[in-house]
């Protein structure tokens, strides 16, 4: 596992971003594995920078890691929406190349196969993340237990509560969600994990430094062979104490 502090995260930002290039410029036909929530948007601006400088992301093809149930994709707070506004209506990536979970999906037993069926055509070279206070990743949820596959999601209260912020208020938020399992995930070739401020060290340091335990997901990136940890100096200030 390796483990980058940036003063900022913009710095950060940059340094990933330049790692995302490198992936873009030297596979054939790339898959990127993406991530949403407030960590990853200087990522996603400096993508765009970085396309405005002649970084074309036509033959990318996206994986998202997950969709609230319930919101359609024009909804504010979707990650559809998110993503469009974010990244994908800012670059040269095919509509038909962009693939997230249909969180409004009359059948989401059967989304869930759809999504793994794409998931299995598509192996992801490389896999954003973020981490949640509770150490979730993309919507694994602590639990006695963690999923393989694509799954619906009971979204736990400190996520809810964390999330909160987006939705204006708490009874808003979408109790449930479709998230990628572990498996796309610990299969991609090369997994990036952001995580910027205080309030994310403590997640940070059981995802790095504790046992792999299903009641902290993250931490199971440590027997991943390609893991880089991307930190500000206060999401890594336990970890560097
Ligand atoms: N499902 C997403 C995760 O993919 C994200 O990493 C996390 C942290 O969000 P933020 O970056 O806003 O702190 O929570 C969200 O709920």
């Amino acid at each position: 596992m390796n483990i980058r502090v940036f003063e900022n995260p913009q710095m950060a930002a940059v340094y990933a971003a330049a790692l995302v290039e490198q992936v873009i410029q030297s596979v054939r036909n790339p898959v990127l594995g993406l991530a949403t929530g407030s960590t990853p948007i200087p990522l996603y601006e400096s993508l765009v920078s970085f396309h405005r400088q002649g970084l074309s992301f036509a033959h990318v093809t996206t994986l998202n890691l997950d969709e609230y149930v319930g919101l359609s994709a024009d909804h504010p707070q979707s990650y559809h929406h998110f993503m469009n506004e974010h990244l994908f209506r800012h670059v040269d990536l095919p509509a038909e190349k962009r693939f997230l979970p249909n969180g409004a999906a009359p059948d989401l037993a059967l989304e869930c196969e759809r999504y793994d069926q794409i998931i299995r055509e598509h192996p992801i070279d490389l896999q954003i993340l973020g981490i949640g206070l509770n150490g979730h990743i993309g919507f694994n949820e602590p639990d006695v237990a963690l999923k393989a596959n694509t799954h619906v999601v009971t979204l736990a209260r400190d996520t809810i509560e964390a999330n909160a912020r987006f939705f204006g208020e708490q009874e808003r938020v979408p109790t449930e969600a479709i998230t990628m399992g572990l498996q796309p995930i610990l299969m991609a070739k090369k997994v990036l994990l952001l995580a910027f401020g205080r309030e994310k060290a403590n997640a940070v340091l059981s995802a790095v430094r504790g046992d792999v335990r299903t009641y902290s997901p993250a931490s199971i990136l440590q027997v991943h062979p390609n893991v880089t940890f991307i930190l500000d100096r206060e999401a890594a200030h336990i970890l560097e104490a």
